[in-house]
């Protein structure tokens, strides 16, 4: 007997088994097994190459639009408490003073300037390039355009005025065209540079009462998907953000005509603290992550809704690849509840409705 039997003979034994044959799909399983985890190993040694390096906010000129409320004004004084100088683009001359009265607060030294620039980001684009120009000037060239102006109305789709649909395609979506159609060129020249559009949970999923407002914050993830592979080549790198229900000015005009359905619905996910949101945003800018999301539920919608979206790390895509039949599992039993809330309220308004009319 050859030594070698003598080996298998002694494995054989000791599991029991009388063939080693019997062993080859274990073997095979480690095999593949170990291919699996050496392609992990190999990804993980490639990922510098693939992640932009981070974005050094202390000096940096970022323009904010709709900087003078809400989750725009968090944004800038999120930046500026890291040394950014900062330009604050809106229309009302009075929020933008005030707002920038409540970034100075934040100065870490005193060399940071913020800027106002009053203008209607959506309205005509010679304006718009003429008011960046302008802020080039005083503060240097864009390092970080931040696109966060923006208006959000609810309502069924038969209720919502015809020109509103328009009005939001024009404030959420041009509006985020043209100050990037400005500070592009640049950017391209100087080959860095950050670009930011915050589209919201309801540019990830349709829902109840935003027939108007869906659309065009899914529109900007057209947008930036493919200007992202257009200028990556350029060291410039974009971020659209999914925020949930924040608590701003913003969410308290729309909560006053926003059907029942949309506020059950929209609890699912909770209210989040503009401050929270403009954290994690801007951390999210500052890497070059193209998703950025807020809390589980956010998680879980950009991991399902991935799509053919780039991916900025190599954990990113693996979480992705790993997680996303187990989500839609979870997205059909939410899909079920959405249903459910539009169809009892359905029900309970006809009741009343048929209440009213017997009074
Ligand atoms: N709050 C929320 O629940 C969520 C908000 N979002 C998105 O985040 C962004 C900010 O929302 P939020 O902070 O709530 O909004 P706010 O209403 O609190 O602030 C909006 C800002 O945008 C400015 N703005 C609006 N229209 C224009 C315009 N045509 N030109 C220039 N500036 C304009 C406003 O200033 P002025 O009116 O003076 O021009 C203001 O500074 C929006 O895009 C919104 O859709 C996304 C998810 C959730
Ligand atoms: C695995 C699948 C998980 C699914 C979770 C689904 C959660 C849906 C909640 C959607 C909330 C929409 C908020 C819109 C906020 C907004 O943009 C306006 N408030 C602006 O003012």
């Amino acid at each position: 007997m050859s030594s070698e039997e003598g080996l298998s003979s002694t494995i054989t034994d000791w599991l029991f088994i009388n063939s080693w044959w019997l062993l080859l799909p274990f073997i095979m399983l480690l095999v593949v097994a170990a291919f699996i985890v050496a392609f992990v190993l190999l990804l993980y040694m490639i990922s510098p190459l693939i992640s932009p390096k981070p974005l050094k906010l202390n000096g940096a000129h970022v323009v904010v639009t709709g900087g003078s409320s809400g989750i725009g004004k968090s944004i800038a004084v999120e930046c500026y408490r890291q040394g950014a100088f900062i330009t604050l683009v809106a229309r009302d001359e009075a929020k933008l003073l005030q707002a920038k009265k409540e970034v100075e607060k934040f100065a870490i030294n005193d060399k940071q300037v913020v800027l106002c620039i009053s203008v209607d980001v959506s309205s005509d684009y010679s304006q718009v390039e003429s008011v960046i120009k302008q802020a080039q000037e005083k503060l240097g060239p864009v390092d970080m355009l931040v696109n966060c102006a923006g208006l959000a109305i609810s309502g069924k789709f038969e209720d919502v005025e015809v020109d509103r649909f328009k009005k939001l395609m024009e404030v959420n979506y041009l509006g985020s065209v043209y100050p990037t159609r400005a500070v592009i060129t640049t950017m391209k020249e100087r080959r860095m540079g950050r670009i930011m559009f915050v589209s919201s949970q309801a540019g990830q999923i349709g829902l109840f009462g935003y027939t108007a407002y869906s659309p065009s914050k899914f529109a900007l993830r057209g947008l930036a998907e493919s200007l992202q592979m257009e200028i990556k080549p350029y060291n410039i790198y974009v971020t659209v953000a999914y925020p949930p229900d924040t608590e701003t000015p913003g969410l308290a005009e729309e909560n006053k005509t926003k059907p029942l359905e949309t506020k059950l619905i929209s609890e699912t996910s909770g209210v989040c603290q503009p401050d929270q949101v403009a954290k994690i945003i801007v951390r999210d800018a500052v890497q070059g992550n193209f998703n950025s999301s807020v809390g589980p539920d956010g998680y879980m919608l950009s991991a399902l809704t991935c799509g053919m979206s780039p991916v900025t790390s190599i954990t990113e895509g693996l979480q992705q690849i790993v997680t996303m039949g187990l989500f839609r599992t979870i997205a059909l039993f939410y899909l079920g509840s959405f249903d459910s809330i539009v169809r009892r309220c359905m029900i309970q308004r006809e009741q009343s409705k048929a209440a009213d009319k017997r009074e």
